[in-house]
């Protein structure tokens, strides 16, 4: 019986091979690397992940979807977990010292916490090539001074390097979708290079600065930084949440943090 794609899980299937391709050509995998793929569904992406790595870890939380994947490949190079990737810890994938590269073209209704759950194990993770909604792309990877820079950008390029490879037309996708995707890679660094001393207080900073984004920081992040932490990150609070970059909030919540932990 041929699989009804399901709305709940975000199955949105690919089947343009133009697509698949350049999917393919981007990861560039190589014989005995570590791969995992989320969301293999039908296996348009695991194919060829297969070919060029000889085995793969798959995590699908379709029960459905298991044995057709089972029956086109067989389950010896193929390791098939049926569960939830939100819920899986990849660090049971590798031994120690081993790291892996993941793929996914991800269901869109959960993308957002599912990137920030690899990104929480990004020390078991070489790299991540990830199929998202277009928007989302363009968030993650923008630049200070672009109208779509904000928290999302902050909190990602915080820890990773972030490229947009390619967009993807929503006809290359069955059903297809109300939106257009975009291809990302992202890289965890490694050591941070602003490495962040209380990354929940960062959120709130980076939050409470977006929040009022149209003000001063002076004004928008009153409740936390006072002058003498702009005066000694020499950072001006006359400027907006957009203005600053992804190092200066790093600063500014160490120099928060530094002042809190002295009190
Ligand atoms: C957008 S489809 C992509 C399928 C396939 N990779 C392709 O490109 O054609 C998303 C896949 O993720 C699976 N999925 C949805 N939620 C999941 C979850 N929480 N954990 C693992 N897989 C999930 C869906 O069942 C579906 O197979």
């Amino acid at each position: 019986m041929t699989h009804q794609p399901r709305k709940r899980f975000g199955q949105n299937f690919l089947h343009d091979p133009s697509v698949i391709a350049r999917i393919h050509a981007a990861i560039a995998a190589q014989p005995g690397e570590r791969l995992v793929e989320i969301g293999p569904g039908q296996g348009a992406i695991t194919a060829g992940l297969l070919t060029a790595a000889g085995a793969l870890d798959v995590i699908e939380l379709d029960r459905d979807l298991i044995e057709p994947l089972r029956q086109r490949f067989g389950s010896n190079t193929l390791r098939i977990h049926n569960s939830d990737a939100l819920q899986f810890d990849l660090r049971t994938l590798v031994s120690a010292g081993e790291r892996l590269r993941v793929i996914g073209n991800l269901p869109y209704n959960i993308s957002t916490p599912l990137m920030f759950h690899f990104l929480d194990q990004a020390d078991s993770i070489i790299d991540l090539h990830l199929m998202l909604q277009k928007e989302v792309v363009e968030r993650i990877v923008a630049a200070p001074g672009n109208k779509v820079y904000g928290r999302l950008s902050i909190m990602v390029q915080s820890r990773c390097q972030a490229s947009c490879l390619f967009r993807i037309g929503a006809g290359a996708f069955t059903p297809t979708p109300k939106v257009e995707s975009a291809f990302l890679r992202l890289r965890p660094l490694q050591p941070l290079p602003y490495p962040i001393d209380n990354p929940e207080l960062h959120f709130r900073l980076v939050a409470a600065a977006f929040g009022q984004r149209r003000k001063t920081l002076r004004n928008s992040l009153a409740e936390f930084v006072t002058p003498a932490h702009f005066a000694a990150t020499e950072i001006d609070p006359k400027l907006r949440a957009e203005n600053l970059d992804v190092e200066s909030y790093a600063r500014l919540a160490n120099a928060v943090n530094a002042t809190e932990l002295a009190i």
